[in-house]
């Protein structure tokens, strides 16, 4: 099974062909310019450690000769203080697990911070590596007046310097060109200055650039005065996440609405054309009500993803995890945590990729243990179902409620991954150092809508093959498992009363029922641990099975606001904030750590979500729900 981001991490593997590897400081384009390269679609945000492990891709130079391209995480030195930089250092050091030494490098430079990118340059060219240069954001440099002689740079460095505007593809075909001609690069000298002069020689080259002068203010800085001023920039922080909320279902409701009048129009017409059996069975209660169940989240699910896509894009996100560096220290994590927490809101394995750029190994293993209590887009159609179903849609005190009770449910994952942070830094030893947060805070720049549309496209083509895939498979599954065996002669039930699941549903149920779930959640529980948005058809499928006489399945909010008590309702929603439901991110877990921490995660989570049940549904019943 695999998981939304290694589907679009796979990596292409292709003989042959020269090895170049994009090299450079963190949020420098290299990832902008790889795919610009190599014509993929790799994840680009304005934030530094977007890029978490090896990436390749297939080039075509200027002559046409294949090339094979890496995209490398960022760093800052060629000494690893990270996971993510480790992988870039190894595969310069010709460390890389099955793959040789680059036969070059493209080092990309930031323009408007030669300072500090022309650092790693010097110590790439130490290593003895052919370096070719990629001047890249030469247009952002540009506008701010950083006006950067390419010709003068190659001279003064000795190598080949190209200037590139990544996003725009420009210099794309100069760089292609360069790669053809080794003969400009394989001479270059391989310098052997030793490091404790690399202040001076950048100090003289940039002043031999003109380029020493000091840079006016820019338009960010002002900006930042607000948008990190302690209160303000917390007030506004609140609010944005607040309106997110709000739209996912404001904005939701009418996209909504069509998808399901569709899915019912589908059900019906092919419920009308066959006849009563197995083949109308499968399509009208398996697929139809299955997967039209969950496809109808996709609105809510792609509004989520605009405003995580614009927020990434915009540069916020690190100045976020600046605001909220205070407030995570007090549970012994820093703020370093917060970009991959919030990457978790999308799914929970991605988050854990991304604190590899974490580089305390206990903040790492802090945050990749809380990552699965981050509530990720699986979890939407859940809630948004059981929402749909128990919570009025009205307002109250001018917001929608059930936009309030969506963001009660984030900030309860919130708080369980604050409370586990905490615990955690009460039973582990003490010494975690207090270190100040090093973070680069890039300039703000306004989303470019094509990146935006496409990762949206992603984004929902990620969500359609799970619903064509896993989604699909636990579909049939389930239902062939309530179908057979059929019902004795004479019975009076619903057929899948004595069908396998029947049997399964019940049994699971001795265990569920003290946290008031029936024997058909029980039983949506199972295939749900493969996606959690299967939970939701597995729940039509059980429910369109569980009708007694000649019906179409109806909508399911409708049918389990009938069936089921709040009190039950209450009780899954605090089971779906905690519980471990999802194999591929244990996978993860275990990956990245040992298996020792993946099954001590899966375990806490259980034991949790039991609890956060019981509870619910313990005060639930005595309040008299
Ligand atoms: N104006 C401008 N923006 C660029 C250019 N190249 C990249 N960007 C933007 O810079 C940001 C960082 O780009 P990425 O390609 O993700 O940078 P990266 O070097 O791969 O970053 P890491 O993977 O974090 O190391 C994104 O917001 C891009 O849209 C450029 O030439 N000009
Ligand atoms: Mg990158």
């Amino acid at each position: 099974m695999k998981a939304p981001q290694t589907n679009s991490a796979v990596i292409h593997v292709h003989k042959g062909g020269k090895l170049v590897a994009l090299v450079g400081n963190p949020n420098c384009g290299k990832t902008a310019l790889f795919n610009g390269l190599t014509g993929s679609h790799q994840k680009v945000a304005n934030y530094a450690g977007v890029t978490v492990e090896r990436k390749e891709g297939r080039l075509i130079s200027a002559a046409g000769k294949p090339l094979r391209l890496l995209d490398l995480p960022g760093t800052y030195s060629l000494h690893p203080r990270s996971p993510d930089e480790r992988v870039t250092c190894d595969v310069l050091a010709g460390r890389a697990r099955g793959e040789k030494r680059p036969d070059l490098v493209v080092c990309v430079l930031d323009a408007t911070n030669l300072r500090r990118n022309l650092r790693l340059l010097l110590a790439v060219r130490r290593m003895g590596l052919p370096v070719v240069v990629a001047l890249n954001m030469a247009d952002l440099a540009a506008k701010r007046g950083i006006h950067v002689d390419p010709a003068k740079l190659s001279a003064a460095l000795g190598v080949p310097v190209v200037r590139t505007v990544a996003i725009h593809k420009e210099g794309l075909d100069d760089l292609r060109a360069v790669l053809d001609q080794p003969e400009v690069w394989q001479a270059a000298p391989a310098a052997a200055e030793p490091e404790i002069d690399d202040q001076k020689t950048i100090n003289a080259l940039l002043a031999n650039l003109g380029l020493s002068a000091e840079l006016p203010e820019l338009p960010s800085d002002r900006a930042d005065r607000v948008l990190l001023h302690p209160v303000l920039g917390s007030i506004i922080l609140a609010v944005l996440l607040f309106f997110l909320f709000q739209a996912v279902f404001a904005w939701a409701e009418t996209p909504m609405g069509l998808i399901e009048a569709a899915t019912a129009w589908v059900g019906e017409q092919v419920g009308g054309l066959l006849p009563e059996g197995l083949l109308r069975s499968f399509l009208v209660d398996g697929l139809v009500a299955g997967l039209g169940g969950v496809v109808v989240f996709l609105p809510q699910i792609l509004i989520l993803f605009f405003f995580i896509l614009v927020l990434e894009e915009s540069g916020y996100l690190p100045r976020a995890a600046l605001l909220l560096d205070r407030l995570m220290g007090s549970v012994g994590l820093s703020g370093r945590s917060f970009i991959p927490l919030l990457s978790s809101f999308a799914c929970a394995i991605p988050g854990i990729m991304a604190s590899r750029s974490i580089a305390n190994p206990r903040d790492r293993l802090v945050t990749i243990m809380i990552a699965p209590l981050m509530t990720c887009s699986a979890r939407l159609p859940v809630y948004a179902l059981l929402i749909a179903a128990f919570i009025p849609n009205r307002e109250v005190g001018g917001f929608e409620l059930q936009g309030l009770v969506l963001f009660g449910l984030y900030f309860a994952g919130i708080l369980g991954a604050l409370a586990v942070a905490w615990v955690i830094k009460r039973l582990g030893s003490s010494g975690r150092e207090v270190r100040p947060l090093m973070m680069e805070l890039p300039a703000y720049h306004w989303p470019q809508p094509r990146s935006v549309a496409i990762g949206l496209w992603q984004r929902a083509m990620i969500f359609l093959k799970r619903v064509g895939g896993i989604i699909l498979v636990m579909t049939v599954a389930l239902w062939a498992l309530s179908t057979f065996p059929s019902p004795p002669e004479g019975a009076t039930g619903a057929p899948i009363e004595y069908s396998i699941a029947g049997y399964l549903g019940r049994g699971l149920a001795t265990i569920f029922e003290p946290i008031g779930f029936n024997w058909q959640i029980s039983l949506s529980l199972v295939p749900g641990l493969a996606a959690r948005e299967v939970m939701v058809s597995a729940l039509g499928t059980v429910y369109a099975l569980s009708a007694t006489g000649d019906d179409t399945a109806g909508a399911l909010a409708p049918l389990i606001a009938q069936t089921w008590s709040f009190a039950t309702a209450l009780s899954l929603l605090a089971w779906f904030v905690f519980a471990p439901q999802c194999l591929a991110t244990l996978a993860t877990i275990k990956r990245e750590t040992s298996v020792k921490m993946a099954l001590a995660a899966a375990g806490y989570l259980f034991a949790l979500a039991y609890l956060a049940s019981f509870l619910t549904y313990r005060v639930a019943l005595y309040l008299g729900a």
